[in-house]
């Protein structure tokens, strides 16, 4: 059955494009301009992709994209964004949005990232139900494929490395901190894939995405009937990892009660599920990330000082990109040999005038903003190397754009400016009916003299009684 995806855009001539193209790639294809009305399908059907765009008439993205999780938790979710907002877009992977593409939408592109984003999460959503993780491939000799991931090659990523060679054979608890996109998931693959619980399942849960509502369902299980909408007893992702290791991902919005519960999964190693009359004995592994300070989250009462002890045996510190700027480049490589597979391109390189753009740009979404910004570039380049005219202007003419941050707002209908004369105007007309158009009088009233009323009448077009 083909896969079903949803499009979240006020753009009526954008989603009537995509819903097109989606289908001809073989996409069953519903289309909303609203949050609200994408509710609505999300109700009543269920989705593989939700595509939805950062900026709708009726909801901000973050809120969207927190509602649509509620209805559909296991749901993937791309977000469609401005590349002037990807600063602020990142912040949606806080709560669950799997990645994103900016506009213009390019057909190849777009498609590369639909496709992997619905098999990565359905192998994350399988994975959660207890399915067995798909083999992986062999490589072929003398193929051409190449690692999905690497170690960087800064000393910041070489003492990571270390701990995880480390650590991976331990029992530790792992706190992993680090900034969106900067590898936590990818880490804490690692670290369990270097234990001798590595042929055990790994379960890798996104708390910042899971509902309040259904978190102690997802973590703990539950018993037919416990609540509406328990039809049958369920494993919570404890019981299916057992023996494995639990991968907690943006911990620091696990909520109280969860929060004592799993400290009781620490301490005792038992969970019961929600409704359930017994314990259940569980034996997994813990890695927490978060990109939050919990340090702060403790003092503001958030989150429980005895379980961050107990998460915290060891702690690792993924330094954003702009920190380790020596791994840029090892990075962009690996991804442009990514993007030229998937793409089925035969770019060679960057040309020197990109890698120092590169070094100089703050990568705010770190790993995933690289990979996306060269996948795009390895789209649009026609001779062996990366120009600069391939990436998005905020890289290649950051000058531009820091004077642009600078300068005075643009006048349009939410400006400071805008919003003040449309007062000014309003309170010129008001003096001038109440002075029946007398112009001198109605100067008095304003307290200016008649020039500036003259002035201003021309300024603000108003007709001249
Ligand atoms: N070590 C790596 N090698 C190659 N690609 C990586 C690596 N780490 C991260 N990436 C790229 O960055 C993306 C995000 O990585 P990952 O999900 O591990 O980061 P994260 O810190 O867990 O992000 P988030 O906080 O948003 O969940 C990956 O899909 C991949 O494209």
């Amino acid at each position: 059955m083909s896969n079903q995806i949803l499009v979240i855009d006020d753009d009526q001539d954008l989603c009537r494009v995509l819903s097109n193209f989606l289908k001809k790639s073989n996409y069953e294809v519903d289309v909303a301009y609203k949050a609200g009305e994408a509710l609505e399908y999300l109700r009543s059907k269920s989705y593989d992709l939700v595509l939805c765009d950062y900026k709708l008439p009726d909801m901000t993205g973050v809120e969207a994209l927190q509602k649509i999780k509620v209805l559909s938790p296991d749901v993937a979710v791309i977000i469609i964004t401005g590349y002037s907002d990807v600063r602020t877009a990142v912040e949606t992977f806080r709560y669950g949005a799997n990645d994103y593409v900016t506009k213009p939408l390019y057909p190849d592109e777009l498609l590369v990232t639909v496709k992997e984003t619905i098999q990565k999460n359905q192998e994350r959503n399988e994975a959660r139900s207890g399915k067995p993780a798909p083999k992986p491939k062999k490589e072929e000799k003398g193929s051409e494929s190449q690692p999905k991931f690497i170690f960087g090659r800064s000393e910041a990523s070489k003492s990571v490395q270390q701990y995880v060679d480390l650590i991976g054979p331990t029992d530790m608890s792992v706190l992993i901190i680090g900034e969106t996109g900067t590898g936590k998931e990818f880490v804490s693959n690692s670290i369990h894939k270097q234990s001798n619980r590595s042929d055990k399942p790994f379960v890798a849960i996104d708390c910042g995405a899971l509902p309040k509502e259904l978190a102690g369902s997802e973590l703990f299980g539950h018993m037919k009937g416990s609540f509406t909408g328990a039809i049958a007893d369920k494993p919570g992702s404890f019981e299916t990892a057992n023996g494995g290791t639990v991968f907690l991902d943006e911990i620091g919005n696990l909520s109280y009660e969860n929060q004592v519960k799993l400290l009781r999964v620490i301490q005792e190693r038992k969970i019961r599920r929600i409704g359930g009359q017994k314990d259940i004995s569980i034996d997994v592994r813990i890695i927490a990330a978060t990109n939050e300070n919990l340090t702060q989250a403790i003092r503001d009462g958030r989150f429980r000082e005895d379980l961050y002890h107990r998460i915290n045996e060891f702690k690792i510190d993924l330094l954003p990109l702009r920190e380790r700027k020596e791994d840029i480049l090892t990075f962009a490589e690996l991804f442009l040999k990514h993007a030229n597979q998937s793409l089925n391109k035969e770019v060679k390189g960057f040309s020197e005038e990109v890698i120092q753009h590169f070094m100089n740009y703050q990568w705010y979404g770190n790993l995933r903003e690289l990979n996306n910004v060269v996948k795009r570039a390895v789209l649009l380049t026609k001779g062996e190397k990366v120009q600069p005219d391939a990436l998005p202007d905020e890289i290649s003419r950051p000058r531009a754009f820091a004077a642009k941050d600078n300068a005075e707002p643009e006048e349009d209908s939410h400006t400071l400016r805008s919003v003040s004369g449309e007062a000014e105007k309003q309170a010129i007309i008001n003096a001038l009916e109440a002075s029946r158009y007398n112009k001198s009088k109605a100067a008095d009233l304003l307290r200016i003299d008649r020039k500036t009323l003259y002035n201003k009448l021309k300024l603000y077009k108003i007709q001249d009684y």
